[in-house]
């Protein structure tokens, strides 16, 4: 014997149910079969909704009802051939009269008592399984109707009344032992009191009857026949990598129908469970899936961590006092209390300090708790040993759910990292001793993020969803994008990151689009995009709350650079290309690193220093591994080294430093590499890597630009320069009368920087450099007299948005 349970989605409409009489029919061929329907969907709502109008005096009760027989006597024209009709037809109208009798009365009396409400809820189920019924025969099936009624005996509890298992199981098996047929048709949710008067069971009813039922007739299994293809991993509205769960053991399934797996109502299975009836979930509308499979014992296979799932409206009450430390009995008074109004604790945390107890419960029962916890400690109160209790609304419990947790040690260590990394601060834990789940009680509007967050954690090997933001999209911010759009495949093949665009601004216009930007069509649809707006583009950036966030500024902007403080405090990573804030004041530059280390993110500007060479990396590495700085020399401008390996007079110095502005090399505003004040913030940051608490002005910079170059506007700047032509000449000219070649080097050595010009001899470290390049020369204590050197070009838009490239996977893993 099989039971087959029906929901009221699954028989919502004639279309509906003509699947579940193809499901019903194919099953009987494998063996007898019981079957159980809910109500047509929406129908028992419309039921009550009309009995509480009735009592309410409003007439429009009848609206209601009205709607009720029609979608019945739509079904029936629509299931069941037109010579078979009329009796059907008849049937529906005979009851429909019968509740428009009952709310009539209850109208009249203006009173609706709990017994009356069952009586009318029961028509919904009564009436579907009649119409069901009638469709399966008249399909040539033949199939036994019966009214649950007649076999589920309870007591007068009406609403949620409670089964008297020994009188159901002697009326359920003495039925179907005597009963030759195969099929066997029953509605869910009605039963009878010993007196035969009509009851329900309440929340999860037909699932319940169908339980019954199976564990009455030791049926081989019980199948709910949903409108989803199994118990899923989490909730697939905040996830949406969310897949079917194949096995799952009762305990699993009930903890995470529990936190709002909404497939089974856990009370609703404790009789098959009892009996070790395998449960299997499936399908009305794709029942080729396999749907999940509810056993005795957890499998061993699969994840260690069965779901994950989530309960809102929470409110988390803290008491708290010295008075309550060592002395039994606080909790008792406080669970009793709550009791006394029969509040639900949801959650219990106590620290072993014993100086405080916290309990969640439904954010509606929050001030009803207040008020009875604080008269029952009114006491202790007055007399300041435990303080007034505390209420914290909008939260939430995230919870993973497993058996085979409390053999693995470190789930816990991995839910609770993965969720610091993305800034979600969790006010409660709790794990009982079965270790079957673990629970957080975290603020709602961090749910979506902290589900996915531990989704990825725990049941995506396949990849990692890493959300941009990216501010500039100039000559380094267009090439970066470039090489994204390029790379995608390979992130997401070679290094199981999916990287998504959800937002790009430059000074004009901005985008936020939460399901990425087309990263082959971003230039149109930020033209297309709104004014921006820095502050809405931070904000756009907060609240979406999207699990491992990076924010990317590829501008040189000083407003951009100044976000950063706020980002990093919502556990959004930094990378930077832009130099404004690693060389800002140094408290700002270490407060940012600590706001990173403090929030679980990351703040990242390698390409600050000589573009996508690898310097501050190699710096960290050393001193990460105990070695010490002693000196560094280095030429850290691009700009400065193309000019002079380009400049010998044979055309204008002003038109060499064009042309190391047009292919990219120089800052948008190039008179800070020609005055050295791009070199004294690389030397600086170098510096300050390395240790040394350094500001700019504790910088020397001899310039060998004239003062007159410096005045006024970048246009005035190139026509100044062409007007100092033969300054330019005789730095080159003297220089080579040497045999040197001009460099502008800067050097850190014994706590003080500085940077200027130099003859540099061909003997010299810093001699063979060309185009573009950059070199540093690390002297340390391991390094003393042959330095750690690393060189190559330093600067350039496609070696730079590379570096950020860089930083970018960095902060993403
Ligand atoms: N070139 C190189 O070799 C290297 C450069 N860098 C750094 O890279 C950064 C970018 O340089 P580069 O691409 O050449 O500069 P660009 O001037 O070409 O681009 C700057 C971008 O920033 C945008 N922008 C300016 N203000 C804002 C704002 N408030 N909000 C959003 N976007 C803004 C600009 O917008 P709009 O387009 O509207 O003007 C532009 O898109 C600089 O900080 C530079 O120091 C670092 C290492 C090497
Ligand atoms: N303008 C800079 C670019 C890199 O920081 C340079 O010329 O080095």
């Amino acid at each position: 014997m099989q039971v087959l349970k029906f929901g009221g989605t699954s028989v919502a409409n004639a279309e509906n149910i003509r699947k579940v009489v193809s499901i019903v029919t194919a099953a009987k061929q494998k063996d007898k079969t019981i079957v159980v329907v809910s109500a047509l969907g929406g129908v028992t709502d419309l039921l009550l909704s009309a009995s509480s109008l009735a009592a309410e005096g409003d007439d429009s009760y009848k609206e209601k009802l009205a709607v009720v027989e029609q979608r019945h006597l739509e079904a029936v024209k629509q299931l069941i051939p037109v010579a078979q009709q009329s009796q059907l037809l008849s049937l529906v109208k005979k009851s429909c009269n019968e509740l428009e009798d009952i709310c009539s009365g209850i109208y009249l009396l203006r009173e609706l008592t709990t017994r009356s409400k069952d009586r009318i809820a029961s028509y919904g189920e009564w009436l579907s399984s009649r119409i069901i019924a009638e469709t399966i025969l008249s399909n040539g099936v033949e199939v036994a109707w019966k009214d649950s009624r007649e076999l589920i005996i309870t007591n007068s509890n009406y609403t949620a009344a409670e089964v008297d298992f020994t009188a159901t199981a002697e009326k359920v098996r003495q039925y179907f032992s005597s009963s030759e047929a195969g099929l066997f048709l029953l509605p869910g949710f009605i039963s009878a009191d010993k007196k035969g008067i009509t009851t329900t069971l309440g929340r999860g009813g037909s699932d319940y009857t169908a339980a019954i039922l199976a564990a009455c007739v030791d049926a081989v299994n019980l199948e709910i026949w949903t409108d989803v293809s199994g118990m899923m991993t989490a909730d697939p509205r905040l996830t949406a990598n969310a897949r079917i769960i194949p096995r799952i053991s009762y305990q699993e399934a009930m903890e995470l129908s529990h936190f709002g797996a909404k497939v089974i109502y856990p009370p609703t299975i404790q009789p098959v469970m009892n009996k070790r009836i395998p449960v299997w979930i499936k399908n009305t509308f794709a029942p080729q899936d396999e749907g999940t499979l509810i056993e005795a014992a957890a499998s061993k296979t699969g994840n260690i961590v069965r779901g994950i799932s989530s309960i809102n409206n929470i409110a988390l009450l803290s008491l708290e006092g010295s008075g309550m430390i060592g002395i039994p009995g606080f909790s008792k008074r406080l669970f009793e209390a709550l009791s006394n109004e029969r509040i639900n604790v949801i959650l219990i945390t106590q620290s072993s300090s014993e100086h405080s107890i916290c309990v969640a419960v439904d954010s509606s029962a929050a001030a009803l708790a207040k008020q009875v916890v604080d008269a029952a400690f009114a006491n202790e109160i007055t007399l300041q040993k435990v303080e007034p209790l505390t209420i914290e609304n909008e939260l939430s419990v995230a919870a993973l759910v497993g058996e085979n947790m409390k053999s693995h040690p470190g789930i816990s260590g991995r839910m609770f990292s993965a969720m610091g990394k993305n800034g979600v601060n969790i006010r409660a834990i709790a794990q009982g001793s079965s270790e079957k789940n673990i629970s957080a009680v975290i603020s709602t509007k961090d749910v979506r993020k902290a589900i996915n967050v531990l989704h990825e954690e725990f049941f995506e090997t396949t990849y990692k969803q890493v959300n941009l933001f990216i501010a500039g999209t100039g000559n380094v911010g267009a090439k970066l994008l470039g090489q994204l759009q390029k790379q995608l495949g390979f992130l997401q093949q070679q290094m199981k990151l999916q990287v998504r665009l959800v937002g790009v601004s430059n000074s004009r216009k901005m985008l936020l689009k939460e399901e990425g930007i087309n990263l082959e069509k971003w230039k149109g649809e930020l033209e297309n995009g709104e004014s921006a707006s820095l502050e809405s583009f931070v904000e756009g950036i907060i609240s979406r709350n999207l699990r491992n966030s990076i924010f990317v500024d590829v501008t040189a902007n000083d407003k951009v650079a100044a976000v950063y403080d706020k980002l990093l405090q919502k556990s959004i990573s930094v990378v930077a290309c832009n130099k404004i804030a690693a060389s800002s004041a140094y408290e700002q530059y270490k407060r940012l690193k600590d706001l990173a280390n403090e929030f679980n993110c990351q703040f990242l500007f390698e390409t600050n220093v000589g573009a996508a060479l690898p310097i501050i990396g190699t710096l960290n590495d050393l001193l990460r591994s105990g070695d010490r700085v002693n000196r560094i020399d280095a030429v850290l401008s691009g700009t400065l080294n193309f000019v002079f390996n380009n400049y010998d007079g044979s055309r204008p110095f002003a038109e060499v430093v064009k042309q190391a502005q047009d292919e990219g090399y120089t800052e948008p505003d190039p008179r800070l590499d020609l005055s050295g004040t791009d070199v004294m913030r690389k030397i600086m940051i170098l510096a300050r890597e390395a240790g040394e608490k350094i500001e700019m002005n504790e910088i020397s910079n001899e310039s060998f630009m004239p003062e007159s170059c410096m005045q006024g506007s970048v246009a005035d700047f190139y026509a100044a320069m062409a007007k100092e032509e033969k300054h330019f000449k005789a730095l080159f000219d003297n220089a080579a009368k040497a045999g040197c070649k001009l460099k502008f080097v800067a050097t850190f050595n014994n706590g003080k920087a500085a940077v200027g010009l130099q003859h540099i001899d061909p003997a010299h470290n810093l001699y063979h450099l060309y185009g573009k390049d950059n070199i540093v020369l690390f002297y340390t204590e391991r390094y003393p007299e042959q330095p750690m050197v690393v060189k190559g070009a330093g600067a350039g838009a496609e070696v730079t948005a590379s570096g950020v490239f860089a930083d970018i996977i960095r902060a993403s893993r």
